[in-house]
């Protein structure tokens, strides 16, 4: 049997995940994955690191020795995987070069690993458009940093223009397991573009070619639009799960109001407890989720 989204890619012939350092022969997959459900990104190791703990320990399962999370990606230092249960979590790295390469690799990995109905979550950061930082945006339509709801790229010398799909019920689903009265949780429109200075109407960077006024009328545009935030993953991560045939979702806390200011928060305390937000919601989810089968048992 081969890959539905590539026929290059078989059952049963040798194959090397590069980024993740883990090969067919030496590890038997299957075994090791074949109960995952839900994978977790994010872009950084650490805060990964912090998530498979959290939700290791919501879901009372073993995620390594002596509650140390083990990395089965522990052969390179490009990216970490852990698991916890039926939940997988791995760093993406920034952008969606980064992303696109460890996020082929786990598909391969679900697939070797005869992996059914995974659903992808992203627990992220971004910049609010109109919205106080530490709310929690969940997307429901996501435009690139043309303001088009395709993921452009490059392919055999060719530029190709892949759909996006995201699953509003998924998202409506995510918004109403809002645990926590303290902040907010929203459904909104993301805009994902290729860089966190420029491509975000940043003045602040080392490079910049237009002014004040260009960066105010642009963001107020954005806020027109129904746009809530702004990162630098999205637009791939729902173009690629959908051409893998993955359900998808973002949850995403805002760092900054850039309606406001360019700098996210410089308060680490602060950031440390929003970046939670994300971690709780995707576990309210998960633990629904497995509750549901449990009752279907
Ligand atoms: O989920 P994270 O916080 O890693 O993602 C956002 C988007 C970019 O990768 C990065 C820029 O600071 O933060
Ligand atoms: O403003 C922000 C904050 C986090 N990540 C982004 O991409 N943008």
């Amino acid at each position: 049997m081969s890959l539905k989204s590539n026929p290059h890619i078989q059952h049963g012939g040798y194959d090397f995940l590069y980024h993740l350092g883990i090969n067919t022969k030496d590890v038997d997959i299957k075994k090791l994955f074949n109960d995952v459900k839900f994978v977790c990104l994010g872009g950084s190791q650490s805060r990964m690191f912090e998530f498979v703990r959290y939700i290791g320990a919501q879901l009372n399962v073993k995620i390594g020795e002596n509650e140390e999370p083990f990395n089965y990606a522990y052969k390179t230092d490009r990216y970490c995987l852990y698991k916890a249960g039926p939940v997988l979590c791995a760093n993406h790295g920034i952008g969606i070069p980064s992303l696109s390469v460890v996020i082929n690799e786990i598909f391969k990995l679900l697939f070797y690993a005869e992996c059914k109905d995974v659903i992808f979550l992203r627990i992220g950061t971004s910049g609010g458009v109109g919205i106080d930082p530490g709310t929690v945006v969940i997307t429901t339509n996501v435009l690139n940093g043309e303001l088009k709801p395709i993921h452009c790229t490059t392919v055999l010398g060719r530029r190709i223009e892949h759909p996006t799909y995201v699953d509003s019920d998924l998202a409506k689903e995510l918004v109403n397991l809002c645990p926590d009265e303290n902040y907010a949780t929203v459904l909104g429109t993301t805009v994902s573009v290729d860089s966190f200075y420029e491509g975000q109407g940043r003045i602040d960077g080392a490079l910049c070619d237009y002014t004040d006024d260009d960066r105010k009328t642009f963001l107020k545009s954005l806020q027109e639009k129904g746009v809530k935030n702004i990162e630098m993953e999205s637009i791939g991560l729902f173009s690629f799960c959908h051409r893998a045939g993955y359900k998808a979702a973002m949850i995403s806390v805002v760092l900054v109001n850039r309606l406001v200011s360019d700098k996210p928060t410089d308060d680490d305390e602060a950031r440390k407890d929003w970046e939670q937000r994300p971690f709780s919601i995707a576990s309210h989810f998960i633990k629904s989720r497995l509750d549901k089968v449990e009752g279907l048992a």
